[in-house]
C-alpha cells in the first residue's frame, strides 16, 4: 500500500481557516479520511482493526496511531517522514468505503470520497480523482530521465518567462506566476502573435515547442486519447462522448508552459478559455519539479455573474478578482461546495477531461511550505498541452460590432450553433480549403 505523508497537525486549508482553526482533526474530518490516513500510518493492519482503533479512541487519529504502534503492528510509520513536505501520497479512499461487519452504526464511511462545504478533499490515487472530478492522473508518466531533461530544457527557459498582465475593472493586474506560450513553428507563433487575440491583446511573446516539450507532446497525445476514450465508456452516459464534444483524434498544437517559483506564486481560480480550443475541451497537463496542490471546485450557480473576467485563460489572482465578481469573496465560493486538492507531484500527467472547464474551475493554491526539488529547487513547472481547432482560427470568430473579438463561454455564452462533435457551420468550408491548400500543419 501507498504510503500517505500525514503532518501531525492537521493541514489547514485556505478556506479551513478562520472560525475553526483551534479545531482538532477529531471534531472535523469524516472518518473515510481518517481512515485513510491511519492506514496510510499502519499499511499492514486490516482495514477491521483500524476502524476499531479509531472507534477506540473516539475517532482521534493521533491518539489511534499511537495505540496501534505501541500494539507493534506497524514498522514504520510514514508519520515519521519529512512534516514540512506538502507532497502525499495515499492509497485509495475508496478501499475504505464498505462498512466492514462489526463497524458501530454511527460511524459514518461514506461510498466515495465527496467535497463537502466549507472543506478540503485532499485526493492523491488516481482511482479516487476520477471518480470525483473530471480529471484523470498518470503518475510516473515519462522515463526518469526523460522527465529529468524536459524539466532541464524548461529551467533553462524560464528565467525569460513574465507574468501575464490583465485588466481588473480600472486597474492592471499580474498573475501571480509567469508564463510563456509555444506553438509547433515560427510560422504559427507570428499567426498567434498578430492574428489571436486574448483578452482584447496580441501576445507578444510566442515561441516555437522545444525539442524536448516536442517530444513529449507524442506521448501525451496518445495518453490522453486512450484517456478520453476509458473516460467515455466508464463513465458518460451510455458509455457516449458528451454532445459537442470532438469525436476526432486530440492532438495538441499549443501549450502554455507555467512557472511557479516557491510556495507563494500560484494561479487563482479560473476556468481555460475555449475560444479556440472549442466546447467540451480536453487538455493535458505535465507537472515537473516541485509538488503542488491542484484545487478544484464545481462552478455553482451564483458563481459566474456576466463579464467574469477573459484573461488569456482567464487566469487572475484568486483574491483580486475573486473577490471582485462576487462580495462574498473567493473562499466563499469555494466553501459552497467544498473543493478538491488534487496533489501534482514531478513527472505527473494530469488530464482535464471534457466536463470541466464548463463545470469546474482550478487553480494552483499558494503553498506555506514546499519540498524544494532535486533539480527545479523551488520551482514548479507546468506544460499544459492543447488543442487549437482549424476551424475557431480568428478569422472566422465573431467579432463585435466595436471589433472586438468575441470570447466563446459555452455555459452562457454561445456564437455559433455548433454541431454534435462542436464544431461551427463554416468548419467544412475550413477544412475543405485546408485540403486544397495541401496544409497538414497550423490548426490554431
Ligand atoms: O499549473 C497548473 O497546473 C495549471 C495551469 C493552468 O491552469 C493553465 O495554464 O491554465
Ligand atoms: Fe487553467
Amino acid at each position: 500500500m501507498d504510503a500517505f505523508v500525514s503532518r501531525k497537525r492537521r493541514r489547514i486549508s485556505p478556506t479551513d481557516e478562520g472560525d475553526n482553526k483551534s479545531t482538532s482533526l477529531a471534531e472535523e474530518e469524516s472518518t473515510d479520511f481518517k481512515l485513510a490516513v491511519l492506514a496510510s500510518l499502519h499499511s499492514d493492519v486490516d482495514h477491521g482493526t483500524l476502524l476499531e482503533g479509531l472507534l477506540a479512541f473516539n475517532g482521534v487519529v493521533e491518539a489511534a496511531s499511537e495505540h496501534l504502534l505501541r500494539a507493534g503492528s506497524n514498522k514504520s510509520p510514514s508519520k515519521r517522514r519529512n512534516t514540512n513536505s506538502i507532497t502525499g501520497y495515499q492509497s485509495t479512499i475508496s478501499s475504505f468505503s464498505t462498512k466492514p461487519k462489526n463497524a458501530d452504526s454511527a460511524a459514518q464511511v461514506p461510498k466515495k470520497p465527496s467535497a463537502k462545504k466549507g472543506k478540503t478533499l485532499h485526493l492523491y490515487a488516481p482511482e479516487d480523482i476520477e471518480t470525483t472530478t473530471p480529471c484523470s492522473m498518470i503518475h510516473n508518466f515519462l522515463p526518469p530521465d526523460e522527465a529529468d531533461a524536459l524539466l532541464r530544457e524548461l529551467l533553462e527557459e524560464a528565467p525569460t518567462f513574465k507574468r501575464e498582465k490583465f485588466r481588473l475593472f480600472e486597474n492592471v493586474v499580474e498573475s501571480p506566476h509567469t508564463m510563456c506560450f509555444y506553438v509547433d513553428s515560427w510560422d504559427e507563433a507570428e499567426r498567434q502573435k498578430t492574428e489571436y487575440v486574448y483578452n482584447g491583446s496580441y501576445i507578444a511573446d510566442v515561441r516555437k515547442t522545444l525539442p524536448e516539450m516536442r517530444n513529449v507532446a507524442l506521448k501525451v497525445q496518445e495518453a490522453v486519447n486512450a484517456e478520453i476514450q476509458r473516460r467515455i465508456q466508464t463513465y458518460y452516459p451510455g458509455g457516449q462522448k458528451f454532445k459537442y464534444q470532438s469525436p476526432h483524434e486530440w492532438k495538441p498544437n499549443a501549450a502554455f508552459v507555467n512557472c511557479y517559483d516557491g510556495g507563494a506564486e500560484s494561479v487563482g481560480y479560473h476556468s481555460d478559455q475555449l475560444t479556440y480550443l472549442g466546447p467540451r475541451a480536453v487538455i493535458g497537463s505535465l507537472s515537473l519539479g516541485v509538488a503542488r496542490e491542484f484545487r478544484v471546485r464545481r462552478v455553482v450557480a451564483r458563481d459566474e455573474p456576466r463579464g467574469d473576467r477573459e484573461g488569456k485563460n482567464s487566469h487572475t489572482p484568486s483574491t483580486a478578482a475573486d473577490n471582485a465578481t462576487t462580495p462574498k469573496g473567493a473562499s466563499t465560493r469555494a466553501d459552497a461546495e467544498g473543493q478538491i486538492s488534487i496533489h501534482l507531484p514531478h513527472n505527473s500527467l494530469l488530464i482535464m477531461h471534457a466536463e470541466m472547464q464548463e463545470e469546474w474551475k482550478h487553480s494552483i493554491a499558494p503553498a506555506a511550505a514546499i519540498d524544494p526539488h532535486p533539480i527545479a529547487g523551488t520551482k514548479r513547472l507546468n506544460i499544459t498541452y492543447r488543442c487549437y481547432k482549424a476551424s475557431l482560427h480568428p478569422k472566422f470568430t465573431p467579432r463585435c460590432r466595436c471589433g472586438v473579438p468575441t470570447v466563446l463561454r459555452c455555459s452562457f455564452f454561445q456564437w455559433a450553433e455548433f454541431d454534435e462533435d462542436g464544431e461551427p457551420p463554416w468548419a467544412k468550408r475550413v477544412l475543405d480549403a485546408k485540403e486544397t491548400e495541401g496544409d497538414a500543419g497550423g490548426g490554431t
